[in-house]
């Protein structure tokens, strides 16, 4: 098979003798953010539900990634992970820091002012206060599961009042798969 023939099965292109991706194959840069949110809540030891959260400047950089977890510091194997406890100190909820704030407080920038904030559930009413308090201006969300919980209904308030915008993302893809077998490390090109 020549560099012609492999280029075309591969969705490559050969420019110049070169591979390169066809435009249509390259992640749309929102998906691609969405992919990073969802990519750290891979991180997330809560059994239930593994939450992300990414923010992006108005360079379309990214200035802060977090998921759900527990405070520095506080065990994952010793805090609970339960819910709906018969000892409310049992609940995770206690503890547990949600993503868009770790997302915020992981801040690679001086502040977030004026940022969008993509998180694969819609932000709770703390989540809420946290995201109005540090200028994030708008949330881009996949999930609104608990979209009629009063958590959510006062995020909403809070955020119609004082113009934060949010908006429901929906992927064009169904999946974005990372696979590192799929790139030749010996030279960084895509394995032919
Ligand atoms: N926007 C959100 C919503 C939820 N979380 C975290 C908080 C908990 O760890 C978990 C929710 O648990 P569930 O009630 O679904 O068992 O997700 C978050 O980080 N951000
Ligand atoms: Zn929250």
């Amino acid at each position: 098979m020549d560099l012609a023939e492999m280029t075309a099965n591969m969705s490559l292109q050969n420019v110049n003798g070169k591979l390169q991706k066809k435009r249509e194959d390259y992640i749309d840069w929102r998906e691609y953010f969405m992919a990073m949110a969802f990519l750290a809540a891979k991180r997330s030891k809560d059994p239930s539900s593994q939450v992300g959260a990414c923010v992006v400047n108005k360079e379309n950089k990214i200035v802060g990634i977090g998921y759900n977890g527990m405070p520095l510091g506080c065990d994952d194997e010793v805090f609970p992970w339960g819910k709906n406890t018969p000892s409310p100190l049992d609940s995770k909820y206690l503890y547990v820091c949600h993503a868009e704030m770790n997302a915020i407080l992981n801040k690679n920038a001086a502040d977030v002012k004026d940022c969008s904030i993509y998180v694969g559930l819609f932000p709770c009413n703390e989540c809420a206060k946290i995201i109005i308090q540090s200028g994030i201006k708008e949330v881009i969300y996949l999930s609104d599961k608990h979209a009629h919980k009063p958590e959510t209904v006062a995020s909403k308030r809070m955020f119609d009042a004082v113009g934060v915008k949010y908006w429901q993302f929906t992927p064009k893809n169904e999946k974005i798969e990372i696979n590192f077998s799929d790139i030749d490390w010996n030279n960084m090109s895509p394995r032919k």
